[in-house]
């Protein structure tokens, strides 16, 4: 089976409630969204096929048992992330989704899913779908400095958690830990349990791929 492949890396996830477990990157080309703030343009449409064994060698020669499926939108290759975590089942693996679409096939063998909604496109089923038939969920919100819609959906959801992402748009790292500090302070007032945690691989890394 053969899948178009974005990059693989080694690094820490740098996002969300598992923030700093070291973890291997598996990022599949392809997205349905277009959103203006991605941060990986280039893996919206990329061409670079791979088939499972060659994805395994790259990574078995990591020191490290915990893969994390992303994107691009990689729930647009339901099919093969389900065949890939069945036949290399001696790994832990985690999904990162924009929350659109439902993984059938692949859901049960995450052991934890990032959903990250987009305002803009927002699909009730699949996310209730999600919650009810994931091992383990969190929501992840990348937010500017207002925040109502995700604090609406938080509620239609009956979410009584999320982390709250500030965005890196063109921001300098000062901007960008200015801008942090102003959403702590704006949710501080907010009586919903959430947790601001900026991108730490870009602070640590800084923007670049395959960190
Ligand atoms: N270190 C690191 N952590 C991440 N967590 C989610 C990422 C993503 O791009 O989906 C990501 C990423 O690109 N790098
Ligand atoms: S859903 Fe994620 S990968 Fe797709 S365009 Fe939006 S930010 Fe980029
Ligand atoms: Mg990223």
């Amino acid at each position: 089976m053969i899948v178009d492949v974005s990059e693989i890396f080694y690094s820490i996830q740098g996002e969300g409630s598992k923030i700093g477990y070291k973890a291997i990157f598996i990022r599949l080309c392809g997205c349905n969204l277009k959103c203006p703030f991605c941060d990986t343009k280039y893996a919206l449409s990329c061409k670079n096929p791979m088939n499972a064994h060659e994805i395994y060698e790259k990574i078995s020669r990591f020191p490290a048992k915990n893969i994390i499926f992303t994107g691009g939108e990689p729930t647009l290759k339901d099919n093969f992330m389900a065949y890939f975590m069945k036949k290399y089942n001696n790994y832990s693996y985690f999904l990162e989704t924009n929350g659109t679409l439902f993984p059938k096939k692949s859901i049960n063998l995450f052991s934890h899913i990032v959903v990250s909604p987009k305002m803009f496109a927002i699909n009730l089923d699949v996310l209730k779908s999600l919650i009810k038939y994931s091992i383990s969920i969190e929501f992840k919100f990348v937010v500017d400095e207002n925040f109502t819609k995700e604090l609406e959906l938080m509620e239609e959801l009956g979410l009584k958690e999320a982390t709250f992402q500030p965005v890196w748009l063109n921001d300098s790292m000062e901007s960008y830990i200015k801008k942090t500090v102003r959403i702590i302070e704006k949710l501080k007032d907010i009586p919903y349990n959430i947790r601001i945690i900026p991108q730490i691989h870009k602070i640590l890394y800084g923007q670049k791929k395959g960190v």
